[in-house]
């Protein structure tokens, strides 16, 4: 069974149109990146998943539940880390989270909210109020609120802008922890290293479009070609490599590295040439080299 399935789903603000006709699917148990730049629909497509705001058309299941029809099941199903910061000043952190269980008909969890109080480094905090918390620390609560049902399903919108270091680290543990536990993760971010390193899936939106769906691994591979530095002696570059030259500065010859067969020709015509080769490297195009290629197309 797919965790999420957005099926046609479009939604207008008036004359614009935020989302347009997005499909796709998140398998259960995957770690999915929905990456977009400011303003791709990332956040309306994720209040439509929660069942905050009505798609203008399509239809969304979380778990199977219709998140409209089934409007509980599909609520109790997901739990989601929204971008802002939404909190009763009054209620203490571990109050917050009893709150929140209630709402969900849950009661006696003591031991699953003292584990996320742990695993968020907010066991010390488990009785200050809320308003006395500092930033990060509110934060780290908005993601202990989304797990106090054990939702199968989990969503964080850009749950990392403007937190430190340790939190990111300390939330990834928790979250790549879950995930190995079966549970399904959603993440929206503009780190894109991130993405890069904990998703096995990757959609991109822009302008309320789907631009990309793919296995991280396929993402990787496309586009974005590799290339080779070379550090040559005297410092030029054979005429026969020209074709391949992507720039030249101060630490040598970047040349464009269809496969890696090239390398051996590229080095040979430099043997050939009568060139000393100082220094080579490779580097592997990232994430964010495929992003903003694929976004400025
Ligand atoms: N209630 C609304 N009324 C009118 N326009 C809206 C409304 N909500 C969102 N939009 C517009 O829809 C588009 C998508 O916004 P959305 O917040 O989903 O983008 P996003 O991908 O989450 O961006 P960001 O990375 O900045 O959070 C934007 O152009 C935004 O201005």
């Amino acid at each position: 069974m797919s965790a999420i399935v957005f099926d046609g789903i479009s939604k207008q603000f008036g004359q614009f149109t935020a989302l347009n006709e997005i499909r796709f699917e998140v398998a259960e148990g995957d770690f999915f990146a929905l990456l977009g730049p400011n303003g791709a629909g990332k956040t309306t497509l994720i209040s439509i998943l929660a069942g905050l705001s009505k798609p203008s058309s399509g239809r969304t299941t979380v778990m199977g539940f219709d998140v409209q029809k089934d409007y509980r099941q599909a609520r109790r199903a997901v739990g989601i880390v929204p971008q802002e910061l939404v909190f009763d000043p009054f209620f203490t952190v571990r109050e917050t989270l009893q709150f929140q269980s209630g709402y969900f008909g849950i009661k006696n969890n003591h031991a699953w909210i003292d584990e996320i109080l742990e695993n968020l480094g907010l066991t010390d905090k488990a009785d200050a109020n809320m308003r006395a918390l500092s930033g990060g620390m509110k934060r780290r609560v908005m993601v202990a609120q989304a797990l106090v049902h054990k939702p199968p399903v989990i969503v964080l919108d850009e749950p990392t802008a403007g937190v430190d270091v340790e939190l990111r680290q300390t939330l990834w543990a928790f979250i790549r922890s879950l995930n190995q536990q079966g549970h399904t993760i959603v993440l929206t971010t503009h780190y894109l290293e991130e993405a890069e390193t904990l998703c096995n899936r990757i959609a991109m939106l822009k302008q309320g479009r789907l631009l990309a769906l793919e296995d991280k691994a396929q993402i990787m591979a496309r586009g974005a070609a590799r290339t080779v530095l070379l550090k040559l002696k005297p410092a030029q570059l054979p005429a026969t490599l020209t074709p391949l030259l992507v720039r030249e500065n101060e630490h040598g010859f970047e040349l464009k590295l269809s496969d890696c067969t090239q390398l051996e020709m590229i080095l040979n015509e430099v043997r050939s040439a009568g060139v000393a080769l100082k220094d080579v490297s490779i580097s592997q195009p990232d994430l964010e080299d495929i992003f903003v290629q694929m976004m400025s197309a």
